[in-house]
């Protein structure tokens, strides 16, 4: 590929905080593996490149690409990470500084979903509202100062006070020797801000340090990055048009006040789009033209001939019968199936989708199911991992304390729970009241099976350790039951613990499986299996389209209050976040791409999106 005189003087262009501001399908990530190799070929140090990406499966790609282009190892670039494996990689080993001891935890979702339903619980709080203070005080750890975001937003519903829950959360986090996500990057701000020795040990180590999706970072981790930069050696590119996680702490400001926060900032523009036709990139960019809050380009593409059709139905199945047979005919004129899209706002549109393509036998795959580090075999066996090696972690010991079956009830926790002392896990009290011998021999025999199995397997190998613990408790024996005499149920879970034993193979200790494990699950809305190599119609929220491309996309239920979402309605800053979501849509697609709405959905009336009007107006020009 040639690269065009733009994106050729970005990547040359070394010694001032950069930004490059870039449309849709215009080789972004082209650009930032270019400049990467080009600082290479110029005498840095690919190991002291700090080149931060926006998902884990974006590092792996960029790593595989830079191993092609410059012919060097993989282990040659150790830091090309997303923020919280960079950041995690510095906290492990300094965490001492700040109280921590040597291993740190991360408390995955998982863990810390369970650690907050159990404090709203013993603070005699509505368990509805654990939802929504988990997104309150990440997003106040996001912010770089959860005291003023408390300060701001001091409750949740009339009685909850944020930050009496944050403090019970941080302290009990604390004394497992664990942090969540938040926490590995605000920790690590900590770290660097308040010990000048670390810091300065890791700004003379990073060369040059290289951000991609920039327009989704959040203030703390612009902050964490200007901590890494020195002699004003960054990279960033992105396209604030693009900026679609707001729901998560991203903050645009953080994209549009680059030129102001660094003076001698120089900025390119990449405007060409070559993915889409132009009659796609001109529907986009008129669109996007009713936002105010961004950043101007001119996107434009040399590719013409896309088609852009607005298509409305008196309902939801009438919409998605249309759509199936419009892709049966596409599929008849060649057009592979994987190469096709169904994009929607919310999780529930996909219903009407599924039923027609499963009448009309279209093949489809759904995009971001369930993580596969959150399903229940997998769950189960890492927290077997986990008990064995963080004595502390109580949510794992709790989850398998009677997993499978052993004998021991809610009573008998309690009563072992009961006896803890300040600063005693309930895996400790089980130690003690196994040496004191005080329980019922039939109690006593299953707790010391348990505990000698985790003590056995603390110094295996992974993989070994899950063969081990599958072995002694008869697991999959478990598991079969569990699916209910599912076979398909069971066969897919049986498939999910091959996965994990294939995976854990790879790795040395339990210790670097489990940080591995924890830090994928930050890829929430990135799918584990790569399923855009599948066969089969992609059905997908918009949100986990986000960086994918298709030759036809379909964007489907486009009606006021569903898509822009009601919630987003009376506030203009989220009116604009619905319609770069709406954006990110459209620049899927390469050759084709349908909008439709349907007057009922859900039996209810509905009126056609304010968005559908935008680029209905785009096409009469
Ligand atoms: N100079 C170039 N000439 C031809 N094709 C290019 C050039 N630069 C990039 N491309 C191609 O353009 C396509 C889009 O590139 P890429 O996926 O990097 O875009 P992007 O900016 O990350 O897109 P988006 O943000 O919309 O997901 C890719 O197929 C890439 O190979």
């Amino acid at each position: 590929m040639k690269l065009s005189s733009v994106q050729k003087q970005a990547i040359e262009f070394n010694g001032a905080p950069t930004l490059v501001v870039s449309g849709a399908g215009s080789g972004k990530t082209t650009v930032l593996t270019n400049k990467v190799v080009s600082l290479i070929r110029n005498g840095y140090d690919s190991k002291r490149i700090l080149a931060i990406t926006f998902t884990n499966k974006a590092a792996d790609e960029m790593k595989s690409r830079l191993v092609e282009l410059t012919g060097l190892p993989l282990n040659q670039f150790p830091w090309v990470r997303t923020f919280h494996s960079a950041a995690f990689r510095i906290l492990r080993q300094h965490c001492p500084l700040l109280g921590y001891k040597i291993p740190l935890q991360i408390y995955a979702t998982y863990q810390q979903e369970k650690t907050m339903k159990e404090i709203i619980a013993e603070m005699n709080y509505d368990k509805k509202y654990v939802g929504a203070v988990t997104a309150h005080i990440s997003k106040a750890k996001n912010s770089g100062n959860p005291t003023a975001y408390f300060d701001r937003k001091p409750r949740v519903s009339h009685n909850i006070l944020l930050a009496e829950v944050f403090n019970v959360y941080e302290k009990r986090l604390y004394s497992a020797n664990a942090v969540d996500f938040d926490n590995i990057l605000l920790k690590t701000r900590d770290l660097l801000r308040d010990h000048k020795d670390v810091r300065e040990s890791y700004q003379n180590l990073f060369q040059y340090v290289l951000c991609d999706e920039f327009q989704d970072t959040n203030p703390l981790q612009a902050l964490l990055t200007d901590l890494w930069v020195k002699n004003g050696n960054l990279f960033c590119v992105g396209d604030d048009w693009q900026s679609i996680y707001r729901f998560r702490g991203s903050d645009i400001d953080q994209f549009l006040s680059f030129p102001k926060k660094y003076k001698n900032a120089k900025i390119f523009r990449l405007e060409q789009n070559y993915r889409s036709a132009n009659e796609i990139v001109q529907t986009a960019n008129e669109l996007i033209g009713h936002n105010t809050h961004k950043m101007e380009k001119k996107c434009f593409s040399e590719k013409h001939g896309g088609i852009v059709k607005l298509h409305k139905f008196s309902d939801e199945e009438t919409e998605a019968r249309w759509v199936g047979r419009k892709i049966i005919s596409l599929c008849d004129m060649g057009i592979p199936s994987e190469r096709i899209a169904v994009l929607y706002r919310t999780k529930f549109c996909s219903l009407s989708f599924e039923k027609a393509f499963r009448f009309l036998e279209i093949p489809y795959q759904m995009m971001g199911s369930k993580g596969f580090f959150e399903r229940k075999e997998i769950l189960d066996m890492n927290s077997y991992l986990k008990a064995s090696v963080f004595q502390k972690d109580n949510v794992s010991f709790e989850r398998i304390i009677n997993l499978p079956k052993r004998g021991i009830g809610e009573k008998t926790i309690r009563k072992i729970a009961d006896i803890r002392t300040d600063g005693m896990s309930l895996q400790d009290a089980v130690r003690k009241v196994l040496s004191e011998r005080v329980m019922s021999k039939k109690i006593h025999n299953a707790l010391s099976q348990l505990i000698e199995a985790l003590d056995e397997i603390r110094e295996k190998k992974p993989d070994d350790a899950i063969r081990e613990i599958l072995s002694r408790f008869n697991y999959m024996d478990y598991l079969e039951k569990y699916s209910k005499s599912n076979s398909t149920d069971f066969i897919s879970r049986k498939e999910n613990m091959d996965e994990l034993l294939h995976s854990a193979s790879k790795k040395q200790t339990i210790l670097e499986f489990l940080e591995e494990a924890d830090l994928i699950q930050e890829d929430k809305d990135d799918d584990d299996d790569d399923q855009s190599e599948k066969p089969g119609v992609k059905l997908s929220t918009i949100h986990a389209s986000k960086g994918l491309e298709y030759y036809v996309v379909f964007v489907v239920g486009c009606e006021e209050d569903l898509f822009p979402h009601w919630r987003s309605k009376n506030s203009d800053i989220e009116l604009e976040e619905e319609r770069r979501l709406m954006y990110v849509a459209i620049t899927r697609a390469e050759k084709y791409l349908f909008i439709s709405c349907a007057a009922y959905r859900r039996g209810e009336s509905n009126r056609k999106s304010r968005f559908w009007y935008e680029i209905e107006d785009s096409l009469t020009i």
